[in-house]
């Protein structure tokens, strides 16, 4: 059997997908797993094409401290207990820069180019690019696709890609790139089988996981995101601030003697809803906490995403419905209850019944706007972009061949 392996490294998981090609270019998923709770309660799940499950095995929090370790535990699960033999890799790549608006066939040149924005995206590009370079080495034949966070939102607008300074840095590629755009690629396109009428109009998509944006989307195509040149800015996020007055980076420096290395680590590492409440970047654990400060985290989550919504609805000029997605708008009936609290203003009301079941649709049916539940699937956009590529470049691997 030809399977295709995806590979999604995000800042609190390691997801990966199997996926069978079924001939015509068609997909059938084989095996769906992840690590997550990495840095809290690490848990590595993992089933088959039936849904039967094939691990559930948890681990010491210094076991799996940090992504490396994760993809460590996984790689080697999947090659020597598995022995998945996959003819082509797809992997998620979170920053693309100015240069690459689609998925790309990965080769040497390629990774160096992919390189320079490790920088940019030091909570992932590391963790994109290290399985790269060792299948690079250790498979070299085996075709390698690189997909990017940014390349949905290339459509932006110029008003929507710049900042307020000179030109000089935005030719250099300073420049509002957005993120999680595999997700909403997804949900743009699982959208008009959900509700045709509404995926043609004004959608905001809230991807709320461990990382967090919000994207506007006017008839399936992105045309403004919370996120900018770095998946720091938008909403707060598991350990990430989200926006925040440049001026404060500045008083870091100026005042508190902190170093370039320094302030990365922290905005990074330490802010966001880990910095906030003092007790985890895990929204589980916020909710399960009496702390006051682990509530007040909470509270700010909360009142951000309605505070960008209401961004967003005037980038879109109205809006027609809101979709929830990613391990929090996905799962947490709590967060999901008072975010459409926020939205009360634009007519939005929930139905508590069907939002306490996780279903698709939670609003009632009086409500001015739908308010949507959609799982998002990075793990499937990358493998259907990674199989067109293969069908679509030429190569020297006999066995890809067999495939177009
Ligand atoms: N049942 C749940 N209730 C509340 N939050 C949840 C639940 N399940 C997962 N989450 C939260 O989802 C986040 C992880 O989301 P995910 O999209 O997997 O993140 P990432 O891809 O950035 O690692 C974590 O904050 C986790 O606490
Ligand atoms: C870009 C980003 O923040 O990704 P994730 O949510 O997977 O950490
Ligand atoms: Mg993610």
């Amino acid at each position: 059997m030809d399977t295709i392996l995806v590979v999604n490294a995000g800042s609190s998981s390691v997801k990966f997908q199997v996926f069978s090609i079924e001939g015509e270019g068609r997909l059938r998923r084989q095996l769906k797993g992840q690590m997550d709770g990495i840095g809290s309660r690490p848990r590595l799940r993992a089933s088959g094409a039936n849904g039967d499950t094939l691990a559930d095995r948890a681990y010491p929090i210094e076991a799996v401290a940090d992504v490396p370790a994760a993809m460590e535990i996984a790689g080697s699960w999947l090659r020597d207990e598995l022995r998945i033999d996959p003819i082509a890799v797809g992997h998620r790549v979170v920053h693309g820069g100015p240069d690459y608006d689609r998925p790309v066939r990965i080769d040497h040149g390629v990774v160096a180019r992919l390189e320079r924005f490790v920088s940019l995206a030091p909570l992932h590009q590391p963790h994109n690019l290290a399985p790269i370079r060792s299948i690079l080495a250790g498979f070299p034949t085996l075709p390698q696709v690189a997909c990017f966070d940014t390349a949905f939102h290339r459509t932006h607008s110029a008003v929507a890609d710049h900042y307020a300074i000179p030109h000089q840095l935005h030719a250099e590629g300073v420049r509002r790139y957005g993120f999680h755009g595999l997700s909403y690629e997804y949900i743009a396109k699982t959208l008009p089988h959900i509700a045709p009428d509404v995926a043609k109009r004004r959608v905001i998509v809230a991807h709320l996981g461990s990382g967090a944006s919000m994207c506007a989307l006017k008839a399936g195509q992105s045309v403004e995101s919370t996120m900018g040149f770095t998946a720091l800015d938008g909403l707060p996020m598991g350990t990430r601030p989200g926006q925040l007055d440049p001026g404060v980076v500045l008083y870091l420096i100026s005042e508190k003697g902190m170093s370039a290395s320094n302030v990365q680590n922290f905005l990074y590492r330490d802010c966001g809803l880990k910095g906030l409440s003092g007790v985890s970047n895990d929204m589980r654990e916020l909710e399960a906490s009496a702390d006051a400060r682990a509530k007040l985290a909470i509270d700010y989550f909360v009142y951000r995403i309605g505070l960008n919504a209401g961004m967003l609805a005037a980038a879109l000029q109205g809006l027609d419905a809101f979709v929830f997605t990613a391990g929090i708008g996905e799962n947490s009936a709590t967060i999901r209850a008072r975010v459409v609290g926020q939205l009360g203003w634009l007519g939005v009301s929930l139905d508590p019944a069907e939002n306490s079941r996780n279903s698709q649709l939670i609003s009632r049916s009086e409500s001015l706007i739908p308010v949507y539940v959609v799982p998002t699937d990075e793990e499937l956009m990358i493998a259907q972009h990674t199989l067109a590529l293969l069908v679509n470049t030429p190569s020297t691997n006999p066995r890809q061949e067999r495939v177009s």
